[in-house]
């Protein structure tokens, strides 16, 4: 865009509209940064007047010369742009909005803002021009510098007027044309001023000039040719040349000299300036005839571009028509679809149609078909009806035929016979008379006849033979007949009794519904009543199980049995132990204690008497003894804590009774088994857990671990205050599913005691084992739980130690048990005699502590002393029934079932 101020101004400057960047044609790049001459001349008072002055005179020819250009432009533009073309219009169009340029106010100056925003370089002071211009200083080195001309040749002095990429290359585009130029924008913009001077002040201004309007017309090509601008670039480049070369130092020279030579110098300058005014219009005119080219080249791409778009519109027309007849098929296509669809739908309707004909007709068919299978069977058996009736019939009217035939020929046989014999007779008869002579003739004729009559009489024969043939094959025939018409009446019989059994279960059907019906309310009542049977059994468990606890906290929760055992063979002394009450519940027993001589010499014998719950005598077997602690066992799976433990010397039998094969432990859990098998009935299930532990000079040991473990595994006993229960930390615990377990558990327990055991030292006797069966139960009918324990303890052999005369370990383990021992006495009498909230001490020994819930309150505790026959542990003996009556005198809280609901 070019826009100028008026004709009479100050400043002119080519401003372009940002937007007109996107024309065709290439803009001329913004001019560099200029100043206002105006400012520079009366503004800056630097500058010598003279020089001003001749920068006035040089403007005004300037401006004149831009007049004229201008006038040129706009009389070009005016026609270009009155011209209907298709390209975009002119930028002269935008010109109000330029921030440079304003008409309303004529040439308005451009700011040093404004010029600073057009030009990346930084304006030079104003005095740069005047500071390297001296002309009382020596010219630099030829060498060292170089002329206008020559650095126009040069890329980087383009650099200076151009601050960006296109400017960059419209300045090199002109730098072989314009190198004077180049040199009026190292004055006029704001070049550092360090680079004005590098002209070669040897070239006139008028050389400059000339050079510049020397400028071959192709670099205006340079341009693009569609820069119509141009001219005005070069006005303004011009002036710059023009600035940039006025000789500061011949100014200089003016100011000091005299006025006369002032004036040569001037009129020097303004022919000067005239010459150049000359070039400058010779190149103007050049422009003007590139104009009028660049014109014809507009018009030629105006008609190339009527001509585009008149193909455009045809091709446009053309898409159009594309796109309708686009449109036209796809709705013939989808047209087309719904004829398809519509075809392939009576397509299938009519397949479905002749699928369900051809069924229809199959079906026919088939049904055709079976009529005349079932017609063709039908005649079929008719016709073999037929052939075989007629068969028969045949038969018999062949019977008949033959049996006529034969009695027939028989009658014509006889008849011929008898003519015969009669003719015969006859002819014999007159050839006796004829021919008395001829008797021999006739005999031998008689002969003759009668050879002939054999011979009738062998066909006959023969006749008769066939006859019997006949008749065997009509009895054979008739045999047939008979065999068949037994079979018809066989096969009648049989579909008759096939009918008849049809019929029969038919009706045998209905009776047999009924009956089951009958049946089924019959089970049904049966099982309504086994229900309520099996309530009233539960109800009947339960007030049993309340009744069997309330018997056996009346028989006290503490029970004392003593057994003796029988002496062996080889055992001789028998202590003398009576049994007074030897019935079959035996509650007393009798010891008769040691002799004891008076003083008068009188040899007396007293005899100990003690009652317990019970007696048993050296006779009784252990099932006898289970019988009475079965209640017990029972009352360990009703919930309760049960503990039972024999007590009394080595050797006694407590290891029998407790332990041995048909002894408590087996016998107990056994009934365990079967009492929980039978429960299951009435809705329980019960988890049971054995574990096998022994109290040995106060350690626990783990009968069911490791052998090598015995003495080494530690055992923690633990008791839960809240559940009253005893849990024994790091013992082997095992489920016992089968009555066949305990035998395991009680052998593996024997190895590890025997083990363990040494010469001296039977193991079994020296410690305390505690059998543990922990019982679980549930009820999934009524919602009980229970939770009890069972306890077998079998005691280690009480001792007195005067009399073992035990030493060393045997020492040790003698006060172990007897320390024990004496503590599970002083915890029975701590329980009787106690009053609630006394303390009982559990924890003076091992074993009282491991049995702490099963002895006392909430416990069942039965207590077997038992008793060795000889008389040489009658003092063991007499000290163990002691301790046993004691115990037995003791009265234990009331037990406390260990049940939820
Ligand atoms: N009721 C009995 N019938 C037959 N034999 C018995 C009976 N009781 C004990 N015996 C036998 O007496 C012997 C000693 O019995 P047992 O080992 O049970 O005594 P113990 O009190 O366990 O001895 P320890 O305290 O040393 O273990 C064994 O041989 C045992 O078989």
């Amino acid at each position: 865009m070019t826009s100028v101020g008026p004709r009479k101004g100050v400043v002119f400057t080519f401003a372009r509209h940002p937007n007109s960047g996107s024309t065709q044609q290439k803009p001329p790049p913004p001019p560099p940064p200029s100043t206002s001459p105006r400012r520079r001349t009366t503004v800056n008072p630097s500058i010598p007047r003279r020089e001003q002055h001749a920068h006035v005179r040089f403007i005004l020819v300037v401006d004149t010369i831009v007049s004229i250009t201008l006038d040129m432009d706009s009389s070009t533009e005016n026609q270009v742009t009155s011209k209907p073309t298709g390209l975009r219009p002119p930028t002269k169009i935008q010109l109000p909005s330029s921030p440079v340029l304003s008409r309303s106010n004529g040439l308005t100056e451009m700011t040093a803002a404004a010029a600073n925003s057009r030009s990346a370089m930084a304006p030079p002071p104003l005095n740069a021009a005047t500071k390297h211009k001296p002309s009382n200083l020596p010219e630099p080195d030829a060498k060292q510098r170089k002329t206008l001309a020559e650095r126009a040749g040069e890329p980087h002095n383009s650099k200076i007027a151009a601050p960006s990429s296109s400017r960059q290359a419209y300045t090199n585009g002109r730098q072989g044309s314009a190198n004077g130029a180049n040199g009026f924008s190292a004055s006029m913009s704001r070049v550092p001023s360090n680079r004005a001077p590098k002209h070669n002040p040897g070239k006139s201004l008028g050389n400059s000039v000339g050079h510049h309007g020397s400028r071959a017309p192709s670099a205006h090509n340079n341009y693009g040719g569609a820069r119509p601008k141009s001219s005005y670039s070069n006005h303004q480049r011009s002036k710059s040349h023009h600035q940039s070369y006025r000789p500061a130092t011949s100014m200089t020279h003016h100011a000091q000299n005299d006025e006369p030579e002032r004036k040569v110098y001037d009129d020097a300058r303004v022919s000067s300036l005239e010459a150049q005014f000359q070039a400058l219009r010779e190149q103007m005119e050049t422009d003007v005839s590139k104009q009028g080219n660049l014109k014809e080249s507009i018009k030629l791409y105006e008609t190339k571009n009527a001509e585009l778009e008149a193909t455009c519109t045809q091709y446009r027309t053309a898409l159009d028509e594309h796109k309708t007849d686009i449109r036209d098929l796809r709705g013939l296509v989808s047209t087309a679809n719904m004829e398809l669809e519509a075809l392939r739908r009576s397509h299938s309707f009519e397949v479905d149609d002749l699928r369900r004909k051809h069924r229809s007709e199959v079906e026919d068919l088939e049904d055709r078909n079976r009529k005349i299978t079932e017609r063709s069977r039908r005649d079929n058996d008719e016709e073999v009806r037929k052939v075989q009736r007629e068969l028969e019939l045949e038969a018999e009217r062949t019977l008949k035929a033959h049996s006529e035939q034969l009695a027939e020929m028989e009658k014509r046989l006889k008849t011929e016979l008898e003519e015969e014999r009669a003719k015969r007779l006859q002819e014999a008869q007159e050839f006796q008379a004829e021919f008395v002579a001829k008797l021999r003739d006739a005999g031998v004729e008689a002969d003759a006849k009668n050879r002939e009559a054999q011979l009738l009489q062998g066909e006959l024969t023969n006749v008769k033979a066939e006859l019997d043939r006949e008749r065997t094959l009509k009895n054979g025939l008739q045999a047939q007949l008979t065999e068949s018409a037994t079979l018809t009446l066989t096969l009648e019989a049989s579909n008759k009794a096939m009918k008849e059994k049809i019929h029969f279960l038919e009706s045998d059907s209905q009776a047999q519904s009924t009956e089951f019906n009958n049946l089924h309310a019959r089970m049904q009542k049966a099982i309504e009543e086994a229900e309520l049977a099996n309530e009233k059994l539960r109800q009947e468990e339960t007030l049993r199980r309340k009744l069997h606890n309330q018997v056996q906290e009346l028989k006290g929760n503490i029970r004392v049995m003593c057994r003796v055992r029988p002496k062996h063979d080889a055992e001789t002394d028998p202590a003398k132990i009576e049994f007074p009450d030897s019935d079959a519940d035996s509650k007393e027993v009798a010891v008769k204690g040691p002799e004891k001589t008076s003083a008068m010499g009188n040899v007396t014998t007293q005899m100990y008497s003690y009652a317990f719950d019970r007696v048993f005598s050296p006779a009784s077997q252990n099932s006898e003894v289970f019988e009475e602690i079965s209640q017990l066992v029972q009352s360990a799976l009703d919930g309760y804590n049960v503990c039972i433990f024999c007590y009394g010397q080595t050797g006694s039998g407590k290891t029998f009774t407790m332990s041995s094969q048909d002894g408590m432990i087996p016998r107990a859990t056994a009934q365990i088994y079967s009492e929980a098998q039978r429960l299951e009935a009435k809705g329980w299930r019960y988890q049971m857990e054995g574990s096998f532990v022994e109290v040995y000079n106060e350690t626990y040991n783990d009968l069911l671990g490791r052998s090598e473990d015995l003495d080494k595994k530690k055992i923690e006993v633990r008791h839960d205050t809240a559940k009253k229960q005893t849990v024994l930390e790091n013992a082997v615990s095992v489920p016992l599913d089968g009555p066949d377990r305990v035998e395991e558990i009680l052998s593996r327990a024997d190895k590890n005691r025997t083990v363990a055991a040494t010469k001296a030292n039977m193991r079994s006797s020296r410690s305390h084992s505690v059998f543990i069966l922990k019982l679980r139960g549930e009820n999934s009918i009524t919602g009980e739980k229970s939770e009890g324990t069972l306890n077998l303890v079998d005691l280690a052999g009480s001792e007195r130690l005067e009399h073992s005369k035990a030493e060393g370990a045997r020492l040790k383990e003698t006060q172990n048990i007897n320390k024990s021992l004496s503590c599970l006495g002083d915890v029975i009498n701590a329980l009787g005699s106690a009053k609630e909230g006394t303390h009982i001490p559990y924890r003076n020994s091992k074993l009282t502590y491991l049995l702490q819930y099963s002895l006392g309150g909430n416990s069942k505790t039965l207590m077997f002393v038992m008793v060795s026959p000889l008389q040489a542990h009658l003092q063991e003996t007499v000290t163990s029934l002691k301790f046993a009556t004691k115990v037995h005198n003791t009265h234990i809280g009331t037990a406390k079932k260990q049940t939820k609901t």
